[in-house]
C-alpha cells in the first residue's frame, strides 16, 4: 500500500506539485497521467524518496517513506525511472543481477538463488537471449525491458514506473503492462498513452499544472470534457470488447499555430 497526502514538492524554490495525494491498495495498478511538465515524474520521485516533499507525507504500508533508507527501501520499493543509468561496461545479466543487491550482504557474492531470480526476470521480459550482450549496445526498447527485469529481480512488493513503455513497440507496450497487472504488486505507473492507461490501470490520477484534477476509475477520470480542458484536444469515447477506448482529434483551428520561420 502506498499513500501520499497533501504532498507539495519542487526544485530550487520553485514549487511543481501542489498538495497532491493518492492511495494505492495492495496489488492495485494506479496510473499517473497528465500533460508534459504537469509534475508526474516529480510527484513519483516523492513516492520513492528521491525527492523530499516540502510538505505532506508519503507512506509505504503505513510507514513514512523518509524512515526507509538504502537496502530497507530497495527491498520494499523497486523503481524504473526515466533517466537511464549511464552506459556502464556491464552485461545484461550483470545489470539484472544488480537488482539482487538489496538482498545480499555488503561483501557477499551472489547466490544460486540470486542467479535463478535474475534469470527468471530476464525470461519474463523476453530478454534472456541478450544476457551476455553489453548493456550499452542494446536498443532503447531492449534497454527498457532489461531495466524492468532488474526491477523485478529486486522482488520488492511495490513497483514505481516512469513511462515504462518508452521505446517499446506496440506489442511490447501491451505485453509489459499486461505483465505488470499480473504481478500482483502495488504499482504506480506514469503513462502518456491514455488508452493503455484505460486498459491496464485499476485507478487513475490526472495531474494538471501540478495539481490533481481527477482521480478514480479510468471511466471516471477519462471524461472527454475534462481531457479537452487539460490537454486541449477533442476526445471521443468508444467501447471495443467492453473496453474503454479514446479517439482523439485536434480542432483544425488549433493546428498550424507553430511558426515555420526557420533562419537559414
Ligand atoms: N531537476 C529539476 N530541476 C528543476 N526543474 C525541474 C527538474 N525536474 C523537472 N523540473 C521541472 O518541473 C516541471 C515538471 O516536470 P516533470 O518531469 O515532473 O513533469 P512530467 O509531468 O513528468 O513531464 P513529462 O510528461 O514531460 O515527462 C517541468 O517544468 C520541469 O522542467
Amino acid at each position: 500500500m502506498i499513500s501520499a497526502s497533501d504532498v507539495s514538492a519542487g526544485y530550487d524554490g520553485q514549487m511543481i506539485v501542489h498538495g497532491a495525494g493518492l492511495h494505492v491498495d495492495s496489488g492495485e495498478v494506479l496510473g499517473l497521467i497528465g500533460p508534459n511538465g504537469s509534475g508526474k515524474s516529480t510527484f513519483l520521485k516523492t513516492l520513492y524518496a528521491a525527492l523530499r516533499p516540502r510538505a505532506g507525507l508519503v507512506t509505504v504500508d503505513g510507514q513514512p517513506i523518509g524512515e526507509l533508507r538504502g537496502t530497507a527501501l530497495a527491498r520494499r520499493v523497486a523503481v524504473v525511472a526515466q533517466e537511464s543509468p549511464g552506459d556502464l561496461p556491464v552485461t545484461v545479466a550483470e545489470t539484472v543481477l544488480l537488482g539482487r543487491s538489496p538482498h545480499r550482504g555488503a561483501l557477499a557474492s551472489f547466490t544460486v538463488e540470486d542467479h535463478r531470480t535474475a534469470a527468471s526476470a530476464l525470461r519474463m521480459l523476453e530478454v534472456r537471449h541478450l544476457a551476455d550482450r553489453s548493456y550499452a549496445t542494446l536498443s532503447g526498447g531492449e534497454k527498457q525491458r532489461v531495466l524492468m527485469a532488474r526491477a523485478l529481480a529486486q522482488q520488492a512488493d511495490h513497483l514505481l514506473l516512469d513511462e515504462p513503455t518508452n521505446h517499446l513497440d506496440i506489442r511490447y507496450q501491451h505485453e509489459l503492462l499486461d505483465l505488470v497487472g499480473r504481478l500482483g504488486l502495488t504499482t504506480v505507473v506514469v503513462l502518456h498513452d491514455l488508452n493503455l492507461a484505460a486498459r491496464y490501470c485499476t485507478k487513475l490520477v490526472l495531474l494538471s499544472e501540478g495539481r490533481i484534477v481527477a482521480a478514480g476509475t479510468p471511466v471516471e477520470v477519462l471524461k472527454p470534457e475534462l481531457l479537452n480542458e487539460v490537454y486541449g484536444i477533442t476526445v471521443e469515447q468508444v467501447y471495443t470488447d467492453g473496453c474503454l477506448q479514446l479517439l482523439f482529434s485536434m480542432p483544425s483551428e488549433q493546428l498550424g499555430v507553430g511558426t515555420l520561420d526557420l533562419e537559414h
